[in-house]
């Protein structure tokens, strides 16, 4: 095995490929040890944060507008001028970051390219380690390869590449620093920085990055203080890296000028993260047995509190001068079937038309056969401009009660339940099979999404609104019967996979154990 120069109290206990140690260099391992030492308590703390809100939420307290922080909302002031790379952002592909899809999300003709290290990836040791030379490469334009007789390489003109590393709730378990997994958000934002940073500074770009999953602007402040120092030790001008925040859990979507506040000198906007929004919503009211949302393909961005949140971001983003970026509509081209391909078409169509039309400068697509449907929507409404900052939204005025108007609560259907049981097994399969993101029933579908169809079997069984159109309560017993007849329906489509059976049993242990697992990745992660 190749021999890493390790910092004094780091081990690693991956295996080193033939190429690692390009990566996992002693520049490399030096900033995460000293990033680790300085910060990893404050994650830790920040971790049983959300550990005790989330208790007091599970016995009854609501969220609202923080009253210690009026004055940042009340406060008029901007975050720091956009960089020319991100002013024009109106179509950003997103996709994991494996090497020919790299190249391809690049070459989409995309404003930008999200690539990504979390919901879209198994976050296997492989994964992470390849996915950081293939940005190498990418950063440098030499990535290329060779498949089934095809040539992939880079364009002269390339979609700005954008980084999102993993939430803070990941560990990275095959780097301990004194003798504990170091955060795996900090070993991705690291290595790419200390790999990429200075490169993307002479080629015209910088070093961006998504922050996905935050619960609170004192996460933001943890990021911001990790950017401040790695830019000092990277002898970067503060102010160089920046950073657009999800907001996709319910809690941050209280504190929008919050986070933007603390990023100032490093935001570059926010994104309605639809996905793990509404599975946020679930999670934070598991215990109202009031709560209760219908089927999954029911809850779109047009319900009232999906809505309120996009307008809130989109107002908020705009009246500090940062750009508001729309999520992903999960739908994908649909090979061999016009009709049914025309239908999601439209959906891509209508989704994109309603967030430009609000006001949103740009929003994602999951695949490069949506990006000029898109790109057309976009251009639609802002013309020759590169986005619609100026475009000011002092009409909207969304409260608490809005943000917490969980409609439609109603149907739910057998149908629904076994979608979500059938998907469930399905991701969670295909996840332990190291591939974090997969068509399933011509829909994308990642972490976020399976959160929701895993975490709505969970509440239906406890929610007294958990009940069929047809009358059934939704029971534990129910789903138990239901799991073998779709892991079956699973199994016909891909094969016999082990790890699909072992999907079946680790949803069925997820979804009717009382104990709710936070993340569905977090026991995953223990597998792999
Ligand atoms: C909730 C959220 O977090 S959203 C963000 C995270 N999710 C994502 O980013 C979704 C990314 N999308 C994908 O992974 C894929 O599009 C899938 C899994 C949904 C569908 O994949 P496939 O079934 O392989 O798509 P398909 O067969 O139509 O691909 C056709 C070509 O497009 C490429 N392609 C598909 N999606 C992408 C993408 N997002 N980026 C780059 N290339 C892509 C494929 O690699 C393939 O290339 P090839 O013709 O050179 O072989
Ligand atoms: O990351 C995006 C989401 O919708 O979740
Ligand atoms: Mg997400």
């Amino acid at each position: 095995m190749t021999q890493l120069q390790l910092p004094a109290g780091m081990e690693i206990i991956g295996e080193i490929k033939p190429g690692f140690a390009s990566i996992l260099t002693p520049e490399a391992l030096a900033l995460i040890a000293k990033l680790t030492r300085t910060f990893e308590p404050r994650r830790q703390e920040l971790l049983a944060a959300r550990t005790a809100r989330a208790a007091r939420m599970d016995a009854g307290e609501r969220p609202d507008f923080l009253p210690e922080t009026a004055h940042i909302r009340a406060g008029d002031w901007k975050i720091a001028p956009i960089p020319k790379a991100l002013e024009c952002r109106r179509v950003e592909i997103t996709g994991p970051v494996e090497r020919k899809m790299v190249i391809n999300a690049l070459n989409s003709g995309a404003d930008s390219y999200m690539t990504d290290f979390e919901d879209s990836n198994t976050p296997n040791w492989d994964n992470q380690v390849t996915g950081q030379l293939n940005m190498r490469d990418a950063v440098r334009k030499t990535i290329s390869m060779e498949q089934n007789g095809k040539s992939y390489k880079l364009n002269e003109t390339t979609a700005t590449l954008v980084v999102r590393p993993r939430g803070w709730h990941l560990d990275e378990k095959h780097v301990l620093v004194d003798g504990r997994r170091i955060s795996g958000g900090v070993f991705d934002f690291a290595l790419f920085m200390v790999h990429n940073a200075k490169e993307q500074l002479a080629r015209g770009a910088g070093p961006y990055f998504y922050l996905p999953k935050l619960e609170s602007h004192l996460e933001a402040r943890l990021w911001n203080d990790i950017f401040v120092m790695t830019q000092n030790e990277l002898g970067l001008p503060q102010g160089t890296i920046k950073a657009t925040v999800l907001i996709e859990t319910i809690l941050a979507a209280f504190e929008m000028d919050e986070i933007l506040y603390e990023l100032r000198e490093h935001s570059s906007g926010l994104n309605a993260g639809r996905w793990d929004y509404i599975f946020s919503c679930i999670k934070k009211f598991k215990n109202d047995k009031d709560f209760c949302l219908a089927d999954r393909a029911k809850v779109t961005m047009t319900a009232p509190f999906m809505r309120a949140y996009a307008l809130l971001l989109l107002k908020t983003c705009h009246k500090r001068n940062a750009p508001a970026i729309g999520g992903m509509a999960a739908l994908i081209p649909i090979k061999n079937d016009p009709e049914k391909n025309d239908i999601a078409m439209g959906g891509v169509r209508t989704d994109k038309a309603r967030d430009a039309t609000d006001g949103y400068d740009g929003g994602w697509v999951a695949h490069p056969g949506l990006v000029d449907l898109a790109m057309g929507e976009f251009k639609k409404v802002l013309g020759d401009k590169l986005n619609q900052i100026d475009k000011q939204r002092p009409d909207i005025n969304v409260s608490a009660a809005d943000l917490l108007n969980f409609q439609p609560e109603t149907p739910i259907t057998e149908a629904g339940l076994r979608y979500n049981i059938n998907v469930g097994i399905h991701y969670l399969g295909a996840w332990l099979a190291g591939n974090g993101c997969v068509p399933i029933h011509n829909l994308m579908e990642d972490a976020a999404t399976a959160e929701i169809s895993r975490s709505q079997v969970w509440q239906w069984i406890r929610s007294t609104k958990g009940v069929l159109d047809d009358g059934r309560k939704v029971t534990d017993a129910m789903v138990r019967a239901m799991i073998p007849e779709e892991l079956a329906k699973v199994k016909a489509l891909v094969g016999d996979g082990a790890t699909y059976d072992r999907a079946a049993t680790i949803f069925e242990e997820m979804s009717t154990s009382d104990n709710f697992a936070e993340f569905l990745t977090l026991p995953l992660y223990e597998e792999i």
